[in-house]
C-alpha cells in the first residue's frame, strides 16, 4: 500500500537561488531528485513569493531574505538550505513555527575568509591598494613611508569562532601576535590571548578584524567611539556582516587619517546581483579595499558547501534526519526499511506527546521505532510503523493539538 500523502521524489521541487554551486545539483540528481530550478541571483518580494509558493526545498546564500511574510507564502516548504555560514537572512523562528527546518554550512568557507583577511592585512600594511591605484592613474609612489611588515604586529580578532580561530593560527605562523575579544570564554590557540574588554583590544591592535555573526548584540558594535579607541594608524577589516560597522564613522576616520586603511567585504546595503550598482561612502578611497562579499567565494569553498548542504537536505527529505539544523531539534535516524516513517513537528507544550501516543494505542497501531527530540520551542517526533496503518495514523496525528506539520516517508 502506498500513502497518498507521501510525495514521490520526482515530484519534490527544489529552488536554488544565488548561483548555488553545481555540486549541489549533481548530488541532488544522483539521489533521485530531478525537479531542480536554479536562479543565478537573489529574489525578493512578489517574485520570491511566486516562486517559493510551489517548492518543497529552497537553497539560498546570504542575500535572499526569508522573512515571516515569505514563509507565509510557502505552504509546501519542508526545509531551507543556506549554502553559506550566516543564517541571519532567515527568520528562524518563523521557519520553526511552520515546521520548516533550516540547515547551513558552518565550516566549508572558513579557510577562504581567513586567507582573504590575511592577504588584505598584508596589502594594507604595505599601502599596496593606494600605490596600485596611483600607478593605474599614471602615478609612481616608490616609498617606504607607512609601509610595514606584518611580522611582529598585533592582530585583534573580534569573534573567536571558526573563522577567528583559523585566522589566529595562520597569523601566528606569519609571526604575528594575536589577541581576541569574544563574549564567551574561549580556549586560545597557540600563543593567542583573550582580552576581556572590546575597547582594550581595539587600543592594542595594529589590525582589527571582525568575525562575529549578525546579532542584536553585534549590530553597529564598531561605531565612532570604538574607532576612536583604535590605535592611530591601525587598520580595520570587516568580512563578517555589514551591520557590524557604522560605515559613516569609518569613512570619517579614514578621511581624517586616523586609520591607515580598511578592507570591507560586507556592507549595510549590498547589491542583490552583479548588475546592480554598489553605493557606499567608501567608494573612491584608495586606501580601502572594497570586495563584493566574496570572503567565502572560492571554487573550493563553494563546491564543498554545495555538497555539504545538499547532503543535509537529502537526509532530511529521505529519512527525516535533522542533524546540524540551526532551528530544529536534531535527530539522527536509522533507515526505516519495510516501514512507513511518520514525522510530527509540534509546539513544545504539555500534553502533545501523550496525545500522540494515544493515537497509536486507540487505533491499535504497533510502533516499530520512535525517536523524539525537543528544543525550547518545538518537538520533533519520528515514528516507524507498518505501511498498512500509515494513512490513518497520519490523519490522526495531524489532529493532535499543537501540531505544526506532519510528513510520511517510505
Ligand atoms: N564575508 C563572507 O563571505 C563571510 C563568509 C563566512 C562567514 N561570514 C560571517 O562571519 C561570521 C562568523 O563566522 P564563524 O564561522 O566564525 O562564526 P562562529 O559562530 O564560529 O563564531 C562567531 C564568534 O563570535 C562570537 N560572538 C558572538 N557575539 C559576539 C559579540 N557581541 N562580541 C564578541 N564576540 C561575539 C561567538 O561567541 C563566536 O565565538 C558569520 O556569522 C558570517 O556572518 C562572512
Ligand atoms: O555567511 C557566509 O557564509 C558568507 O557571508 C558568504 O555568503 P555568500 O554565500 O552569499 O557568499
Amino acid at each position: 500500500m502506498t500513502s497518498k500523502t507521501s510525495l514521490d521524489k520526482s515530484k519534490i521541487r527544489f529552488l536554488l537561488l544565488e548561483g548555488v554551486h553545481p555540486s549541489a545539483i549533481e548530488l541532488l540528481r544522483a539521489q533521485g531528485y530531478s525537479q531542480i530550478e536554479t536562479v543565478p541571483k537573489a529574489l525578493q518580494g512578489e517574485e520570491l513569493k511566486a516562486k517559493i509558493a510551489d517548492v518543497h526545498f529552497i537553497g539560498i546564500r546570504s542575500q535572499t531574505q526569508l522573512t515571516a511574510d515569505i514563509f507565509a507564502n510557502a505552504p509546501k516548504l519542508v526545509a531551507v538550505g543556506c549554502f553559506c555560514i550566516g543564517t541571519n537572512q532567515v527568520d528562524l523562528n518563523a521557519a520553526r513555527e511552520r515546521g520548516v527546518a533550516v540547515f547551513n554550512a558552518p565550516y566549508s568557507n572558513t579557510r577562504s575568509v581567513a586567507e582573504l583577511v590575511l592577504a588584505e592585512a598584508i596589502l594594507l600594511l604595505r599601502g599596496v591598494p593606494e600605490k596600485s591605484a596611483l600607478a593605474h592613474r599614471g602615478g609612481w609612489l616608490k616609498s617606504a613611508t607607512n609601509s610595514y611588515e606584518i611580522r611582529g604586529k598585533t592582530l585583534g580578532i573580534v569573534g573567536y569562532g571558526s573563522i577567528g580561530t583559523q585566522l589566529s593560527v595562520l597569523a601566528e605562523a606569519l609571526g604575528m601576535h594575536v589577541a581576541f575579544f569574544d563574549t564567551v570564554s574561549k580556549l586560545p590557540l597557540g600563543n593567542a590571548r583573550q582580552v576581556v574588554k572590546l575597547h582594550d583590544l581595539l587600543a592594542q591592535s595594529d589590525i582589527v578584524t571582525l568575525h562575529v555573526p549578525e546579532l542584536p548584540s553585534t549590530q553597529w558594535m564598531i561605531g565612532e567611539a570604538e574607532i576612536a579607541a583604535m590605535k592611530p594608524g591601525s587598520i580595520l577589516i570587516n568580512a563578517s556582516r555589514g551591520s557590524v560597522v557604522v560605515i559613516e564613522a569609518l569613512a570619517e576616520a579614514l578621511k581624517a587619517k586616523k586609520l591607515l586603511g580598511a578592507a570591507l567585504d560586507v556592507f549595510p546595503v549590498e547589491p542583490g546581483s552583479n548588475k546592480d550598482e554598489f553605493v557606499s561612502p567608501l567608494r573612491g578611497m584608495d586606501n580601502v579595499i572594497l570586495t563584493p562579499h566574496i570572503g567565502g567565494s572560492t571554487m573550493e569553498a563553494q563546491a564543498n558547501i554545495g555538497v555539504e548542504v545538499a547532503e543535509k537536505l537529502v537526509k532530511y527529505s529521505d529519512n527525516g534526519t535533522s542533524t546540524s539544523s540551526v532551528n530544529f531539534p536534531e535527530v539522527a535516524l536509522p533507515t526505516h526499511a519495510g516501514k512507513h516513517r511518520l514525522l510530527h513537528v509540534h509546539r513544545n507544550q504539555p500534553g502533545v506527546l501523550s496525545a500522540i501516543n494515544q493515537v497509536f494505542s486507540d487505533n491499535k497501531i504497533n510502533i516499530a521505532g520512535q525517536f523524539l527530540q525537543t528544543n525550547e520551542a518545538i518537538g520533533y517526533v519520528v515514528i516507524d510503523i507498518d505501511a498498512a496503518s500509515s494513512d490513518l495514523a497520519l490523519e490522526k496525528l495531524g489532529q493532535v493539538p499543537g501540531t505544526l506539520r506532519t510528513r510520511v516517508l517510505f
